[in-house]
């Protein structure tokens, strides 16, 4: 009850911060205004930057495995979804951070698309929040065959692929064609196609069009009972109703990368948006590893650890690497 009272409290504070400074995303003040909200927040979210030295001791011994998000996360959020570019810094870091440590990607994007992004071989990778897993080559029978592939990759690699989303796929086209027809005549909208499930954005979409936006979606889904809504930045996010997540492909890939029951294991998962909220749940749940959050503002969040922006990430990486040669040499 007291929590709850505090939790309600915190989240007025924010509001109000959000309303005092406008419609903007509200942004960490430089050091001449100390922003007092932020500033406490961070206080239960400490920069994985300045945190550094205690986020890595605790790993003596152990195996790191890193998990990345994308967009948000490795690229700046920019205004069209097709030209989410990742800087070569980031993807160098990414790419020495790999060479040190299991590495996933795990994205809201299709798979085919993120790794276009990314392209880097040395990392897994799981699109469609999850639902399209490309890991190590799987005997596990925890998981049923009919989703579970074991296959090469194009350079001869023995990979598995696990999409248990598998049988929603021609619905899911369906209702591709459908919303892209259905909201040809609203200005702004764009329809991605993210393989398992559709992403609709409305960034560029006028207020007053976004109540017709809505109702179709929300016709949508009443025509496909099996289908469910999720929300991003500036993106409603269509998804087939499986119990299956961020939260599940971590421990999917971590288990493919034969971590399943190991105490051994400390997986970092950073990401920015509410779909990696799952991931941090998860690590927290078992006690494990560290959520970093990616935000330059307050905001609830299951993870333990923060980092204001993807440049802070490109610094995390960077040092991580640094850090992970030095165990090495
Ligand atoms: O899980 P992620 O890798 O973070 O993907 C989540 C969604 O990211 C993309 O949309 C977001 O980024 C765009 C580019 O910066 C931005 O224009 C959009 O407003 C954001 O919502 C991606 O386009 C979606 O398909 C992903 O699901």
């Amino acid at each position: 009850m007291v929590k709850e009272n505090i939790r309600k409290l915190y989240n007025k504070a924010v509001g109000l911060q959000k309303w005092l400074s406008g419609p903007s995303n509200v942004q960490p003040d430089g050091p001449n205004r100390p922003d007092p909200i932020y500033s406490s927040w961070l206080t239960e979210h400490p920069s994985a930057l300045t945190s550094f030295h205690a986020l890595t001791s605790a790993t003596e011994g152990k195996q790191i495995v890193v998990f990345l998000d994308y967009d948000g996360t490795l690229s700046p959020i920019v205004n069209d979804p097709d030209r989410a570019f990742m800087s070569d810094a980031m993807r160098s870091a990414v790419r020495e951070v790999a060479k040190l440590f299991p590495t996933g990607i795990i994205s809201g994007r299709s798979r085919d698309k993120v790794h276009g992004f990314v392209m880097l071989d040395e990392v897994h990778y799981a699109g469609s929040h999850g639902m399209d897993i490309m890991g190590p080559p799987s005997r596990l029978n925890s998981y049923d065959d009919k989703y579970q592939t074991n296959t090469m990759d194009k350079k001869g690699n023995e990979i598995t692929i696990f999409q248990p989303a598998k049988e929603y796929l021609p619905t899911i086209k369906k209702m591709l064609e459908e919303l892209k027809q259905r909201t040809c005549d609203i200005p702004g909208v764009f329809v991605e196609d993210n393989r398992f499930c559709i992403s609709v954005h409305y960034r560029h979409v006028l207020n007053e069009d976004y109540g017709d936006l809505d109702e179709i979606i929300q016709n949508l889904l009443s025509e496909n009972p099996f289908f469910h809504l999720t929300r991003g930045k500036k993106v409603l996010e269509i998804r087939p109703s499986i119990e299956w997540n961020k939260g599940d492909a971590l421990v999917y890939l971590l288990e493919t990368m034969g971590f399943s029951n190991s105490s051994d294991v400390v997986p970092f998962y950073i990401g920015d948006d509410n779909s990696d909220e799952d991931a941090f749940k998860v690590l927290r749940s078992r006690g494990q590893g560290h959520g970093i959050v990616v935000s330059s503002s307050p905001r609830e969040t299951s993870a333990s650890y923060s980092l204001c922006d993807p440049t802070e990430v490109l610094s995390f990486l960077l040092r991580l690497s640094r850090w992970g040669d030095t165990l090495m040499s």
